[in-house]
């Protein structure tokens, strides 16, 4: 089942011990997603999403069970730039501007971004922002900046791209055009997506399969597949077949 260029957890356990209390955050958590695929994970609050995200980005050590990131440990795999990451609010240092942050990963690897100026100015392109180069975090808008967000986890050509609630702060509208755009990025990048949400529709249309957590223990309760053509028109956010595959999450997700 090892998928050398995807994402891999095999039987990942996670214990959390503080303050005389035991959280089982995760029990035996197994999951394949192969090179190149979009899984969604989607559960209640607590039930580990974020855990899983750590955990495979190494910041966080599973108890028991094994972790590969395109064949690595997590650890390496973030020091090689394989991943990529966005999170929730886009995180954005405020005094430094679009270009800067974009740029931002590629210093943490020790690369220099002047001579990766190319690459930096492609992905504010494929994000759309081109001509807001210079302008800071705080002269944009909520979607502009998840959109700098994305270029910033894109700039290193990651194989793996991780995401926790990226479009969490949006208004439906936005977030549903940021849907369409994710969709289109990540065509075009080719690369491996783990995508944590809460909304059930996001995850539907972007994603080739949603797993579906519960809490106490976290843990992974059903693995659907989406069976929807590529690439998604925004109409299929009306779809009846759409719809059903939500409902279908939706039991899954508040069943016992
Ligand atoms: N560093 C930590 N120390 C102690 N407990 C933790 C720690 N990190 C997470 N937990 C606990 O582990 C469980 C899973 O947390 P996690 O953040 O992964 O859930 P989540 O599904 O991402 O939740 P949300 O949707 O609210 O972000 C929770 O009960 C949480 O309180």
């Amino acid at each position: 089942m090892t998928q050398p260029d995807g994402i891999t957890l095999s039987g990942v356990s996670k214990t959390f011990t503080g303050r005389g209390k035991v959280v089982e955050a995760l029990r035996d958590v197994t999951l394949s997603c192969p090179a190149g695929s979009f899984t969604s994970i989607i559960g209640p609050s607590g039930c580990g999403k974020s855990t899983v995200m750590r955990i495979a980005l190494g910041l966080e050590t599973a108890n028991s069970g094994a972790v590969r990131i395109a064949g690595e440990a997590p650890l390496d795999a973030a020091k090689d730039g394989v991943t990529g990451v966005a999170f929730q609010d886009a995180a954005l240092l405020p005094w430094r501007s679009v270009k800067r942050n974009v740029e931002v990963p590629l210093e943490v690897l020790g690369r220099k971004p002047a001579r990766e100026r190319d690459q930096v100015q492609a992905m504010i392109e494929l994000v759309g922002l081109s001509g807001y180069e210079n302008s800071l975090p705080g002269e944009l808008s909520g979607g502009m900046r998840q959109r700098v967000a994305i270029a910033r986890a894109l700039v290193t050509h990651p194989q793996v791209l991780f995401m926790d609630e990226p479009f969490g702060a949006l208004d439906q509208i936005l977030r549903r055009q940021m849907n369409v755009e994710l969709q289109r990025i990540w065509a075009d990048t080719g690369s491996t997506a783990l995508l944590v949400t809460h909304g059930i529709d996001e995850a539907v249309f972007l994603s080739d399969r949603v797993v579906v957590m519960h809490a106490d223990p976290g843990r992974i309760v059903d693995i659907v597949d989406v069976p929807f053509d590529r690439p998604r028109d925004p109409s299929l956010f009306s779809d009846l077949v759409f719809h059903e595959v939500c409902d279908n999450i939706a039991e899954v997700l508040h069943g016992g």
